[in-house]
């Protein structure tokens, strides 16, 4: 099972290499930190927190469209090669992905507390598995909701961790069906929820044509920072993502996100609970899966 400290006879000083790296990783790169706690969404999502998600390879989940735009990997590979010196065959990928995305979130100014270790990794990753299990942002508010409860996640769960698009990039491509430009550049809103001031900046950023690779910050107001403005952003209908809007608008999900608005410490409290569950789901322990010894590639 996952225990506090498990590597502390055998490895030390584990989380203290993974948050050295993953420190001087963001430095460097600010945008380090957003890519490390979605690279932990969508590995615990598919398979659980298992770092099936790294694996390289023909079909495997990062080949998939829904996780080309991923990122972090080389900070992962980076921690892995200290851990490798330190203490060979010792940390799991699944331990380094869930602690480095702990960390990213505390470096960017939020909550920083201790997260349970002991994950194994896996050996399966297949393309076809990341489609069913990760949220579209076109899903209506019931569809998330089925999806997060199969992994035992709550609605105050999916307010709660939403709350990550508080830091982050997005590319055009995921919002761009929430409105259209006509030939003489006028706007015009499909998504009508939308504030229209917003989506005329959207529509500048991300103009017909734009290159594939252009960025928009998901909380254009504090864009490098983990706070509660996200939910500050949905209740003036400036949430990036159709499924962000959502949480807004539903009577089921608007209570906490005016309370998360309200109260930077509220979100910061059910961040911690949350955050413990999304790193929990499906975990592999003991004599499951192995400990890889280079991130990218099963034994
Ligand atoms: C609930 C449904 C969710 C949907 C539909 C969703 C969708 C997306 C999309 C489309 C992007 C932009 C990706 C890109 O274009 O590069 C994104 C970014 C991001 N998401 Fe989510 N997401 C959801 C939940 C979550 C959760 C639960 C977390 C983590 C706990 C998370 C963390 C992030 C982060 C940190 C980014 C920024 C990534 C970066 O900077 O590279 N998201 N999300
Ligand atoms: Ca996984
Ligand atoms: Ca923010």
């Amino acid at each position: 099972s996952l225990s506090f400290n498990f590597y502390a006879i055998s490895c030390p000083g584990a989380e203290f290499m993974v948050s050295n790296t993953v420190r001087s990783a963001s430095s460097a790169d600010p945008t380090i930190p957003g890519k490390l706690l979605r690279l932990l969404f969508h590995d615990c999502f598919v398979e659980g927190c298992d770092a099936s998600v790294l694996l390289q390879g023909n079909e495997t989940e990062r080949s998939d469209p829904a996780n080309t735009s991923l990122g972090g990997f080389s900070v992962i590979d980076s921690a892995k090669r200290v851990l490798e010196i330190f203490c060979p065959g010792t940390v799991s990928c699944a331990d380094i992905v869930a602690l480095a995305a702990r960390d990213a979130v505390a470096i960017a100014g939020g909550p920083a507390f201790q997260i349970p270790t002991g994950r194994r990794d896996g050996r399966i990753s297949n393309a076809a598995n990341v489609r069913p299990n990760i949220v579209d942002t076109s899903f209506t508010m019931d569809e998330m909701t089925k999806l997060f409860s199969s992994k035992g996640l709550s609605l105050d769960d999916l307010v709660t961790l939403s709350g990550a698009h508080t830091i982050g990039l997005a590319h055009c491509n995921a919002f761009s069906d929430r409105f259209r430009q006509d030939s003489k550049g006028k706007l015009t809103l499909i998504d009508t929820s939308l504030d229209s001031t917003y989506a005329e900046e959207l529509m500048k950023k991300c103009p017909a044509g734009a290159s594939t690779s252009t960025t928009v910050s998901n909380d254009p107001e504090t864009s490098l920072a983990f706070d509660n403005q996200y939910y500050t952003n949905l209740l003036a209908h400036r949430g990036l993502f159709q499924s962000d809007s959502v949480l807004a608008k539903d009577g089921r999900t608007r209570k906490q996100v005016e309370a998360f608005a309200n109260d930077q410490e509220s979100f910061f409290r059910s961040w911690r609970e949350s955050f413990l569950k999304l790193t929990t789901i499906g975990v592999k322990t003991d004599d499951e899966g192995e400990i890889r010894q280079s991130c990218s590639f099963a034994n």
